[in-house]
């Protein structure tokens, strides 16, 4: 089954009324791990990567409105998800957090609603996008003036995904993460299937099939088919929905994982040939067609809301 592609994120509508009288709508887009190699672990667990971020034109839409009480209300809840689990909550509460450790007195509120298209647990990052999203609006309506850097570190708090949807730009990263350095890698068309399965993050990264100690040289290989995703090196071991699906796409396109999955992108030069080979994939398979971009769509939109 194709997943709707209503929400195509090309231009969101934000006209001149005043800022807390009215829902405004964001964007917040996928991400795509071109790359991802696993190069070390830390004395706390967590692994280091090296990793090449860009974002799809293609992702959940966020409308925000502020308001006097002070509350954060999620209006359109996310199944299986509770309220105070939700990054987008767990994002604006942590604003609230900073704003009143600046000096604020009060801080306003904000009613929320979510159109979630992004599949969870996918890899493709849309919890950490709402997080981002939600931070860098609200500090745009609560007139917070918060700088980029500092919503970044607030952010990683959240998830490690979340300084890139911050900044906006195609990265290469390192640490977890956080550490980003601008590219620009070549913007082509996507589709990107789920097999059948869920896969934690966690199970990945505790497995003894994850590979922990790539080469750091490779990544800076000119060369990106040159590099990998070390995550699916144990998750094609253990998730046959993904090891068949994988398989499939790779006679049509060069095809990968994303993040710690489940989700394959495989990637194609033009819309056309990837809706023709995503008009042919095996019956049950959710998917979508979308752009590879190097600038996320929430920054033209947050931009023209601070000009507002
Ligand atoms: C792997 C990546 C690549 O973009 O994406 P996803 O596939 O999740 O989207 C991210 O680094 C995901 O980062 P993040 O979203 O913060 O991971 P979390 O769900 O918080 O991590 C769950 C658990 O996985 C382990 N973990 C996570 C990240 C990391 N670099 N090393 C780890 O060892 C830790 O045990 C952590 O408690
Ligand atoms: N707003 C949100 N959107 C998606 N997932 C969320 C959200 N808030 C909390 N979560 C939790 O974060 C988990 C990871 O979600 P997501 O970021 O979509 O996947 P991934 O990290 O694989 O790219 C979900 O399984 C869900 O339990």
């Amino acid at each position: 089954m194709a997943l709707p592609l209503t929400n195509s994120l090309d231009s969101l509508p934000l006209d001149n009324l005043p800022l807390e009288s009215k829902f405004h709508q964001f964007p917040s887009p996928a991400k795509l791990n071109l790359f991802l190699h696993v190069v070390g672990r830390r004395s706390d667990g967590y692994h280091e990567l090296q990793t090449l971020f860009q974002f799809l034109d293609y992702g959940d839409t966020l409308e925000i409105k502020v308001t006097d009480s002070g509350e954060i209300n999620l209006l359109t809840p996310i199944a299986g998800v509770a309220a105070e689990d939700n990054l987008i909550v767990k994002a604006a509460k942590m604003l609230q957090q900073a704003a009143k450790a600046q000096g604020q007195s009060h801080v306003p509120g904000a009613e929320i609603n979510i159109n979630k298209v992004l599949p969870m647990g996918g890899g493709l990052g849309g919890g950490s996008s709402n997080a981002a999203t939600v931070l860098l609006a609200l500090n745009v309506l609560w007139q917070l003036n918060l700088s980029t850097e500092k919503l970044a570190v607030l952010g990683l708090a959240l998830g490690a995904d979340v300084p890139v949807f911050i900044h906006g730009f195609a990265a290469y990263a390192e640490g977890v993460g956080e550490k980003l350095t601008p590219r620009n890698p070549e913007e082509y068309w996507y589709l990107v299937s789920k097999p059948d399965c869920s896969i934690s993050t966690v199970s990945v990264f505790t497995s003894d099939d994850l590979p922990r100690n790539t080469d750091r040289q490779l990544a800076q290989s000119a060369d990106i088919d040159a590099c990998h995703n070390d995550c699916q090196i144990m998750v094609i071991k253990h998730y046959p929905e993904v090891a068949k699906l994988l398989s499939w796409l790779l006679e049509y396109a060069p095809s990968q994982m994303t993040g710690t999955g489940a989700c394959i992108f495989s990637r194609f030069d033009s819309k056309a040939e990837a809706c023709d080979i995503q008009a042919q994939l095996p019956e049950g398979i959710e998917s979508f067609v979308a752009k590879g971009i190097n600038q996320s769509p929430l920054i033209p939109a947050i931009a023209a809301l601070s000009r507002s």
